[in-house]
């Protein structure tokens, strides 16, 4: 992205964005609630067109793309959202097939009307995430956590070489947070993705990218490799990310508990 901006009339979404993403990064966009992270996402997806700046996902310009080229290109990335969007009346296999619609013709009806390889994929899939056994449930009688990676398995029917996911455990609790993003990293690093997710919990994004950048305000206002970051550079951190009265009582608590653990500031 090169001085990517977005207006919402008068509201500036973002604002001179620059990022450049290489291949099989994987790369936590960071920051409060409406600083821009799903607007970002969103153009990375083609669902937006910039204000101003330009845009370029796996090598193509997306200003340059006609309506088919940017489907074909869509087809290359797999976006997991934060209510996973499953149909919960489907079972869990016909979600999964779902994911692979952009390749098929026509309406599919009943999970009889997908190719027998597609499904064997799917089912593969679905056995990928830990959650073979559940194809043939409702979606909806499944935990959050479990909808999550059947919309993990339904994006890798599309073989994404790039994964987007917007806040993907905001609504789930720590335990199935842990499960879906080490799921997510573990899956991104076998199969070579570049990976942007955007999260809102700091610790949740030291832990787990190789690189975060931080959006204010729709600014890039942090980019920085998540290797050997001190804490007093988590500190700074949630400085910058942070805008509100309780993020900033967060920091005030943590800067007490690490003053307890590590005056210093060694490696968090
Ligand atoms: N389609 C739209 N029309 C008008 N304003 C919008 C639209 N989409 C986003 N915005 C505004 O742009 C700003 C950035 O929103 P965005 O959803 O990208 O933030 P975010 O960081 O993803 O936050 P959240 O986690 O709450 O979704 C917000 O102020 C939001 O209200």
């Amino acid at each position: 992205m090169r001085g990517l901006g977005k207006r919402f009339g008068e509201l500036a979404a973002l604002s001179d964005v620059n990022l450049e993403v290489r291949r099989g990064e994987i790369v936590v966009l960071l920051g409060l609630s409406g600083s821009g992270k799903s607007t970002l996402l969103r153009h990375v997806d083609g669902l937006e067109q910039p204000s101003s700046g330009e845009i370029s996902v796996l090598g193509r310009d997306l200003a340059q793309l006609t309506g088919r080229e940017l489907r074909r290109l869509r087809s290359r990335i797999g976006f997991v959202f934060q209510q996973f969007e499953l149909v919960g009346s489907l079972s869990v296999l016909e979600n999964v097939l779902t994911g692979a619609l952009a390749a098929l013709r026509g309406p599919r009806l009943g999970l009889i009307s997908y190719p027998r390889e597609l499904k064997r994929a799917a089912l593969g899939h679905l056995d990928r995430v830990g959650l073979l056994n559940a194809a043939y449930q409702r979606a909806d009688t499944l935990s959050g956590g479990q909808q999550q990676r059947v919309a993990i398995a339904r994006a890798l029917m599309q073989n994404p070489e790039v994964l987007l996911a917007d806040e993907p455990v905001a609504s789930l609790d720590p335990e199935s947070s842990e499960q879906v993003m080490t799921l997510i990293r573990e899956i991104a690093l076998d199969q070579g993705l570049t990976v942007l997710c955007s999260l809102h919990q700091v610790d949740l994004a030291l832990g787990w990218g190789d690189r975060i950048v931080g959006l204010r305000h729709g600014e890039v206002v942090l980019d920085t490799p998540t290797d050997g970051l001190s804490k007093a550079q988590v500190m700074e951190i949630y400085g910058r990310v942070a805008t509100t009265t309780s993020e900033f009582r967060a920091i005030s608590e943590l800067e007490r508990q690490f003053a307890g653990t590590d005056a210093a500031g060694g490696p968090a």
